[in-house]
């Protein structure tokens, strides 16, 4: 059965994109990524799958419930951290928890008490006088306390120090293990690429890629690094030093002209596919999708210490789909 199904999903805010034609299948049981930057879509799909706010156009279910007309039941199954969490002022945190826990008609005890030690939250504290990471953890546990059968975590890392979003990932896998489905957000790829088996990348309102996280991270552009005594050179009639600031990772198409190596031009004219061109003081580091023998009949006629030809992590593949399309931005 699908934890989650979408047909066609769309949701505008009066005239303003929210999300368009969403189409999604997540399996039950399956630790599920979902991609995409600031304004893609991430948290307008979430809520409208959790029937907070209502599609415009569009089917969609939850183990099998329709999100419009059952929306109760999904929530009763669901555990839901949004990515900004805000909470009665005034409250002690084990008074927030209980009353979560209250509000599912579900004994939580043990299980709140146990993800409290785990995530080192002080349950006597009053909620507002939590730093941000601190209110973060108050609602993870109210997320997790009732044992969902499906956690739906938008951005939930932020503001995590490593040692509790490491602690908190390892709960994570255990629920999953234990059956959960886990649907989760987030712009931080090192942790989709970590933790979940498929993932879909969400742009402009738009799916434009659902695969397994291996198969997303395939492509046959490489990452090129190039050790060697590389200095920078005149720009060819701009009269300019080859001003590097700024060019590492912005996603643009770069060309790689003007960089020489002891003497020599290390020259990318009618080279194409090199893209997020990354300099250092001992050489040049950058994606390549183009043809492979022209690249090292290129590197031939230079002096180089080494070179690593790598496959890209997902991180780099995000700059492929992010890529402007008019900068040949499908990936390869
Ligand atoms: N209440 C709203 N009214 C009008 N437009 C909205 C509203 N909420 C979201 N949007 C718009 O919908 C689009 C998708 O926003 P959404 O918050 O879903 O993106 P997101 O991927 O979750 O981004 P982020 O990572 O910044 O949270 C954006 O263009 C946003 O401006």
């Amino acid at each position: 059965m699908y934890a989650i199904h979408t047909e066609q999903l769309t949701k505008y805010y009066g005239k303003a994109r929210g999300i368009i034609d969403l189409d999604l299948a997540v399996e039950e049981g399956e630790f599920f990524g979902f991609i995409g930057p600031n304004g893609a879509g991430k948290s307008t799909t979430i809520r409208t799958l959790l029937g907070l706010i209502g599609p415009t156009k569009g089917t969609a279910q939850v183990f099998g419930r329709d999100i419009v007309s059952e929306k109760t039941a999904i929530l009763a199954d669901a555990g839901y951290l949004p990515s900004e969490a805000t909470f009665y002022g005034g409250m002690k945190v084990r008074d927030i928890l209980k009353l979560s826990a209250n509000l599912r008609k579900t004994d939580c005890r043990a299980e709140s008490a146990s993800l409290c030690d785990r995530l080192q939250l002080d349950t006597s504290r009053k909620v507002d006088e939590l730093s941000f990471g601190n209110r973060k953890k108050v609602g993870i546990v109210c997320a997790l306390q009732h044992m969902p059968r499906l956690l739906i975590l938008d951005e939930p890392t932020s503001g995590l120090d490593p040692l509790m979003q490491r602690e908190f990932f390892k709960i994570l896998r255990e629920r999953n293990h234990q059956g959960t489905t886990v649907f989760l957000s987030s712009h931080v790829l090192s942790e989709i690429q970590r933790n979940c088996q498929r993932a879909a990348i969400i742009r402009d309102g738009r799916l434009v890629a659902c695969d397994s996280v291996d198969a997303l991270a395939k492509t046959n552009a490489r990452r090129v690094t190039v050790r060697g005594d590389f200095v920078a050179k005149e720009r060819p009639g701009s009269g300019q030093a080859f001003d590097t600031a700024g060019l590492s990772t912005s996603g643009q198409a770069f060309d790689i002209a003007g960089l020489s190596t002891s003497g020599q031009a290390f020259d990318t004219a009618g080279l194409s596919g090199v893209r997020d061109l990354q300099i250092s003081e001992d050489g040049v580091s950058f994606l390549y999708s183009g043809d492979i023998n022209q690249l090292t009949a290129r590197l031939a006629k230079c002096r180089i210490d080494d070179i690593l030809v790598a496959e890209p992590d997902l991180e780099e593949i995000f700059l492929h789909y992010y890529a402007d399309d008019n900068e040949g931005g499908e990936p390869r």
